[in-house]
């Protein structure tokens, strides 16, 4: 099988209809990625997939898999790469879209092996969220969304996994130039101007390519 075909494969090895581009959409805990993605999804047209989100629904649909990734957030641990993929790509397909923020995803190297190789699909860029931990922690424990991992000893839990799983990832991508780093303790306002000037300037491929090395 050609790259591209291998490239649009999906879930059941089908061939999926469309290239899509996909943006990662990673940071710690409480960054603000799903803030954001809100907001570029109005402006941009963007499908927002977050595997947060996926993961909880799985849970609340009853399926065999519910208990496991249950028991994971709750450790704020990192779920099977074969689950995770399985969710975003099925949401790729049923979405009919071609472009798509995938957040929190991949959160370690397995995750970002693996979708590359079942998906063939390599990120147009990664959008970085840099966020001190004390401000991640104030805007979790304010949250009140309900989720079970929003209490102060699993929050320390999902700290640690960002630092020592999901931050080599970002390092990963930033060595190919991929990375847009931005500064994410200001306003939500604030942040979304800096968002903008990433998303709105285009180049033949689509997007403005730079080097991100200073926060923006
Ligand atoms: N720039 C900001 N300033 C202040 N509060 C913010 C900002 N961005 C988001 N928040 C608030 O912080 C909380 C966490 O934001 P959000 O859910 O977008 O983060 P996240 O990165 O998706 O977190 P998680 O990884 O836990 O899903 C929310 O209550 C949100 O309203
Ligand atoms: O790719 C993923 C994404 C998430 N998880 C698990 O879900 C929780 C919550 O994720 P949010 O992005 O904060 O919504 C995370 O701590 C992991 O336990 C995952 O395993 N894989
Ligand atoms: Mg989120």
């Amino acid at each position: 099988m050609g790259t591209v075909e291998a490239a649009n494969k999906d879930a059941n090895g089908s061939i999926l209809e469309k290239n899509p581009t996909v943006v990662f959409v990673l940071g710690g805990p409480g960054s603000g990625k799903g803030t954001q993605c809100a907001n570029i999804v109005q402006n941009f047209g963007y499908t927002h997939l977050s595997a947060g989100d996926l993961l909880r629904a799985e849970i609340k649909s009853g399926s065999e898999n519910g208990t496991m990734i249950q028991n994971m957030i709750k450790e704020g641990k990192i779920v099977p790469s074969e689950v995770t993929i399985k969710l975003l790509q099925r949401a790729i397909k049923e979405s009919g879209n071609d472009k798509f923020l995938i957040d929190g995803f991949p959160r370690n190297e397995e995750n970002r092996a693996a979708f590359e190789k079942v998906t063939g699909i390599e990120p147009a860029f990664v959008l970085y969220f840099d966020c001190p931990e004390e401000e991640m922690e104030r805007r979790l424990l304010s949250r009140n969304q309900g989720r079970e991992d929003d209490n102060i000893e699993t929050i320390r839990k999902r700290f640690k996994v960002f630092l020592d799983s999901s931050l080599p990832v970002i390092n990963y991508y930033d060595a190919k130039g991929k990375v847009r780093k931005i500064a994410a303790a200001r306003p939500i306002e604030e942040v979304f101007e800096s968002v903008k000037e990433i998303f709105g300037q285009k180049n033949e491929k689509g997007f403005k390519w730079f080097m991100a090395e200073k926060a923006v």
